[in-house]
This record gives C-alpha cells, structure tokens and sequence, in this order.
C-alpha cells in the first residue's frame, strides 16, 4: 500500500473550485457523508482545499475556445493524483467523460432539477403560458456561452442573437440586471442552490432545451486506490443518478464531438422502471438540429447511452461531429 492510502480516515483533505456553487455543493456532499458516518461529522472531520483552475482564471472567452471543460478539472486531478487532497467534488457536466488513469467517480449524489432556466433582464415580458419563449421580445439578445443552449434557442427563434457571457451565476446575474442582455440561460439547479431560484423566469423542460449530460448532479471523485474511501462512498451514492449519469456519459462519448459541438443528453427513470434517454446534437447556428428519445432497462444505461450517441451520429451531417 502506498503512504497515502494508509492515512487515517479524518480529516479527509476535500478539494473544490472557489466559486460560490462550487463551495455549496462541497459543503452539500460534507453534510451528506456526516450524516452517514458519525466519525466524519464536525468541522475537525475535514479540511477544505479550494483550488482555483484555468477555467475559472480565462473568463473573457468561450470555453469552447480555450479548450473546455477539462480546465476545469485538470488542478483538481492533480492535487488528487499529488495527495494534496483526498477527494474532490464536481458538477458532473464539467467533468470530462474520460478521467485520467488513477482517478475514478466514486459517488454521485441525488440529482437536482436538471432543467435549464430563462432568467429575464428589466427588458423582458413577463412570462406566459404557452410557448416558453415568447416572454423574449423579437430580436431580443441573449447571453450565454454555451453552444448547446444557443442551438436550440437560435432553432426554435432564429431572430433572436446570442453573445457569449462567462463569469459565475452572480457575475451573469450582475450583468444582466445592468442591462447588457435581454436574458440569459442558466442551469436551474444552480440558481436552487444559491438560493436564487426566484430569479427563474421560465424553467424550460427538458424536452424543449435538452440538459447537458449531467446537469444538476454532482460527483466525486478520488484516487483509485483509495479503497476505504471508495467503499464509504458507495455507500452514500444514489442509485438513480448513477444510472442516468451512466446513459448521458455515454452518449456524450459515442458522439465523440469537439467542445464546439452543441450536444445534449437527459435521462430519467419513470414510472414503470425504465430508463429513458433523451439525446440531442445540433449545429451552433441551429441551422441544424436532431433530437432522439429511447428507452431501455436501467442496468442496460450505458449500452442505451452508446447506442443512442452512435445513431444521432450517423444521421448528423459531416460538419456537425467533426
Ligand atoms: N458550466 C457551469 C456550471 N456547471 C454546473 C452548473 C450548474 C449546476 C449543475 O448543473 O449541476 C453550472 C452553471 C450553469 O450552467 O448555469
């Protein structure tokens, strides 16, 4: 056994990004195992490590740009892999689909609304029923820096124009109360978390603007070898996210697309106990859009996944997957 592995259980070295969500999920999963296991409760039980990483520092382009969504992580692994912390706490969907080797997600905890939210500026309508969209006025000009959001809002309203807006839900919430945006899209879950959930204009289903793979769960992750750890994992882990994480990761996998492709993926378990999973890939313009739903059995998510990712592929024009 290696020295790291033979630490003592607490304090466990916890490492996350700086950002307000960020440090609410970590304290959110640190409630979570505390409540499992008594000799992790209290502040002695853990130290906690906030990393800042590439993708926080670049927040003037698209992260599509700059290489995507493993700047995010590539700090956090390496603090992993260095021993600098024990395990590290992510949205799952800005966690890459293929982790470098010695690190594993370990856990995923229960999912939070997976929808995508229209949050309004002063130069809104107000919401209405019916078409979702139709509180943005014609032309109305929307901030956001995500090409699968863009997509399929350009899809269904080709008048409206999007500019790309990075920056932290409160930064994006700042600049659009100055006025810079009509409105902005931003991930439900999120704005629960921070206690901004009024801010929520619109909350669109997922059929209507597909989640990204991921969206509202979060994970965790820690060296492979770290077996204790693992096992106490496991046991807090919710079954259900397991499985739809299991089913989008492999969609977003198969489709194999650059982080400038606009891709979605959504799961969830109904009723009757079946898995199903909706997937989506579309050209930024949304000049293009494709949209597919199956339905399987859980323990099949992640065959259902592929499948699916290899189909939307197949039936996608050259110039959207490459
Ligand atoms: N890419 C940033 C990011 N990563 C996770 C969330 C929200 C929380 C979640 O999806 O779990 C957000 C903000 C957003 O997209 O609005």
């Amino acid at each position: 056994m290696s020295e790291i592995a033979e630490r003592p259980l607490a304090p466990l070295r916890i490492g996350t990004r700086a950002s307000p969500l960020a440090l609410w999920q970590a304290r959110h999963f640190l409630s979570r195992i505390g409540g499992f296991c008594p000799m992790l409760q209290g502040d002695t039980a853990f130290e906690e490590t906030a990393l800042s990483t590439a993708g926080d520092r670049i927040q003037d382009r698209r992260l599509a740009e700059i290489g995507g969504k493993g700047l995010f992580a590539k700090e956090i692994h390496e603090a992993l892999l260095d021993g600098r912390v024990d395990f590290a706490v992510h949205s799952l969907k800005d966690l890459e689909t293929e982790l470098p080797p010695g690190i594993v997600l370990a856990c995923l905890l229960k999912r939070e609304d997976a929808r995508d939210a229209i949050v309004l500026g002063p130069d809104c309508g107000e919401p209405t029923r019916g078409d979702p969209l139709a509180c943005l006025p014609h032309g109305a000009l929307v901030g956001t820096a995500s090409v699968r959001r863009q997509s399929q809002l350009l899809h269904a309203r080709p008048d409206l124009r999007v500019e790309t807006i990075r920056g932290n839900v409160q930064t994006r919430l700042r600049r659009l109360r100055e006025g810079e945006f009509h409105a902005t899209l931003l991930a439900y879950a999120g704005l629960k978390r921070l206690g901004l959930e009024a801010e929520a204009g619109v909350v669109l289903e997922a059929e209507e603007m597909v989640p990204a793979a991921g969206q509202g769960i979060v994970g965790i992750t820690v060296r492979e070898d770290d077996i204790a750890l693992r096992e106490l994992l496991h046991a807090i882990e919710d079954p259900a996210a397991r499985a739809v994480a299991a089913a989008e990761r492999a969609l977003l996998a198969a489709l194999d697309g650059s982080c400038r492709t606009p891709i979605g993926g959504h799961a969830r378990i109904l009723m009757d106990g079946q898995l199903y999973l909706t997937g989506l890939v579309a050209r930024s313009d949304g000049s293009f859009l494709l949209r597919r739903r199956v339905s399987g059995a859980v323990a099949d998510a992640e065959r259902i996944g592929r499948e699916l990712g290899d189909s939307l592929r197949r039936d996608s024009p050259a110039d959207v997957l490459t």
